[in-house]
């Protein structure tokens, strides 16, 4: 047990100090069956088949010694009746290895598709497509339930090469033995003997042998486990980075391009520079696909530029620790999660400094959250998690989250993109005042759709295709009739 517990921890940490790009590869259900059987397999090893191979082996070996001992054409013939045993063990032995890794792979796959079917029930009701899941789940456990059937049958097949082998060592010893006897050579005392004492040494060989399977499976499904245990952790933990006294959230983005390491040979973002100034509120804006979420990760060292480089106060980004770093960003994701937990705890989360309640509905209150959460039964003690608010509250408490931080640089990403019209007016008057606030000045990125959010921002950059097409303000942008102004036209069409 304590080595089960101190695997599943060893696992998750290696696990969570991962790059991001080692997450958009792995999948969930994968993880967590690494995490869950495959760690209790392993723990078997240790548990249970080491010692009993060692102790089979140790009562083979005395007993084999004392065969020889009895009579050596006898325990010779034993011997190599164990050792047409030994054969058929190492056969057996690496196909439950082989079959051991395929069953892991299926129990993973198989998890995959239930994890993914129950958290996108909505989805699956809305569309009826419950019997399709059910097949897609049946399918893995038949490929599962077709490899637990070979395993039962590989087994089936070495009892019975056991029992063969076992039963004519016996027959030998009665032959051999009774011939003995009949010339004179050997007592009928020291042939009673034998036969014990070959049993216990057939017996060891079986045992060696059963447990040596079940190590071997569990060696199939420690190996994963191993290598994932065995990752560095990502660079960014590693390496200690320059504190820079404050951050003033003066942001230059130099020459940089982006292909993510699942699609390396996508471009997503080509020789983009942009500056953005402190306490600057920047709209970034574009059509989807664009890269300007793209952009966001960057600069919150999600992933790093293929080339160019980032500089933060003249810094460049990669020498900042990155921790200290993170803590003076407020970040507001596209659909921001939420923790099962309590809303005030939802809103600390992750918060460097200690903070009051106050200080919570505060925040609460710039992102116009209060109230609502106020309405609630348990106010801020209520227990939330993802399907029990909506999007807008979501992202209300999302927006406090990242304002209670009392961050230098204020990133939103589509973070009003669910509010009502009166709310996004009003939070968006918060960010600008937040903005003009001397005492809590910030540089704030915001990324949105709907031009009215970034119309007050002092500066639009229009990207089109991991390109920096147009910037300027909205006056400006709209004189000079490009992507910016055609955007607009649209979606004021759209509105009429
Ligand atoms: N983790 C990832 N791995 C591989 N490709 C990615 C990844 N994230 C985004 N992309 C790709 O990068 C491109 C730019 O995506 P990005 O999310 O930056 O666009 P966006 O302008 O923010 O779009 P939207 O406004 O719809 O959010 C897209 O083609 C997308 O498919």
């Amino acid at each position: 047990m304590i080595l089960v517990k101190r695997m599943r921890e060893t696992l998750y940490s290696s696990l969570l100090f991962q790059d991001i790009s080692f997450f958009d590869a792995e999948t969930v259900g994968g993880l967590t069956s690494r995490l869950g059987a495959d760690c209790q397999q392993v723990s078997r090893v240790i548990g249970n088949d080491l010692n009993l191979i060692s102790r089979n082996l140790l009562q083979g070996t005395g007993a084999l010694i004392y065969l020889l001992i009895l009579s050596w054409p006898l325990g010779l013939c034993t011997l190599l009746i164990c050792c047409a045993m030994s054969l058929i063990m190492v056969k057996y032995g690496g196909y439950q290895k082989k079959t051991a890794k395929l069953t892991q792979e299926f129990t993973a796959s198989a998890n995959e598709v239930a994890q993914e079917t129950i958290s996108l029930i909505r989805t699956v009701r809305v569309y009826g497509t419950e019997k399709q899941e059910v097949e897609r789940y049946k399918n893995w456990l038949e490929k599962l339930a077709d490899v637990s059937l070979r395993q039962s049958a590989a087994y089936g097949f070495w009892n019975l090469s056991f029992n063969a082998l076992y039963h004519s060592t016996q027959v030998v010893a009665v032959l051999v033995g009774g011939m003995s006897i009949l010339s004179g050579r050997l007592t009928a005392e020291k042939l009673t003997k034998f036969v014990l004492y070959s049993e216990w040494l057939i017996y060891s060989t079986w045992w060696v042998g059963d447990n040596l399977s079940s190590l071997m499976q569990s060696v199939g499904a420690s190996e994963k486990v191993f290598q994932l245990m065995d990752l560095s952790p990502s660079d960014q933990f590693t390496s200690r980075g320059v504190k820079l006294e404050n951050l003033r959230g003066d942001i230059e983005f130099v020459d940089i391009s982006l292909h993510y390491p699942a699609r390396p040979k996508v471009p997503v973002l080509n020789h983009v520079s942009l500056k953005v100034h402190p306490n600057e509120v920047v709209a970034l804006v574009g059509l989807s696909g664009s890269g300007k979420s793209s952009l966001v990760s960057l600069l919150l060292r999600l992933y790093e530029p293929t080339d160019g480089q980032i500089l933060i106060d003249g810094f460049p980004l990669n020498e900042l620790d990155v921790k200290w770093f993170r803590e003076r960003i407020g970040y507001v994701g596209q659909e921001p999660r939420l923790l099962r937990t309590d809303i005030a705890s939802n809103i600390r989360y992750g918060c460097p400094r200690n903070v009051t309640q106050e200080d919570v509905e505060w925040a609460a209150k710039q992102a116009y959250a209060h109230d609502f959460i106020s309405a609630l039964p348990n106010g801020y003690g209520t227990l939330v998690d993802d399907d029990l608010l909506s999007g807008g509250q979501k992202q209300r408490i999302a927006i406090a989250r990242a304002l209670l931080r009392e961050p230098s640089i204020l990133i939103l990403d589509e973070a009003t993109s669910a509010l009502d019209a009166e709310s996004e007016h009003n939070v968006r008057g918060v960010l600008r005042s937040v903005g003009g606030d001397l005492k809590t000045k910030r540089t704030v990125i915001v990324i949105a759709h709907r031009l009215s959010t970034i119309q007050a921002a002092d500066r639009i950059v229009v990207m089109d295709s991991g390109h920096i097409v147009e910037m300027g303000n909205h006056a400006e942008l709209l004189r000079r009739d490009g992507l910016y102004a055609r955007l607009t036209r649209r979606q004021a069409d759209a509105v009429a």
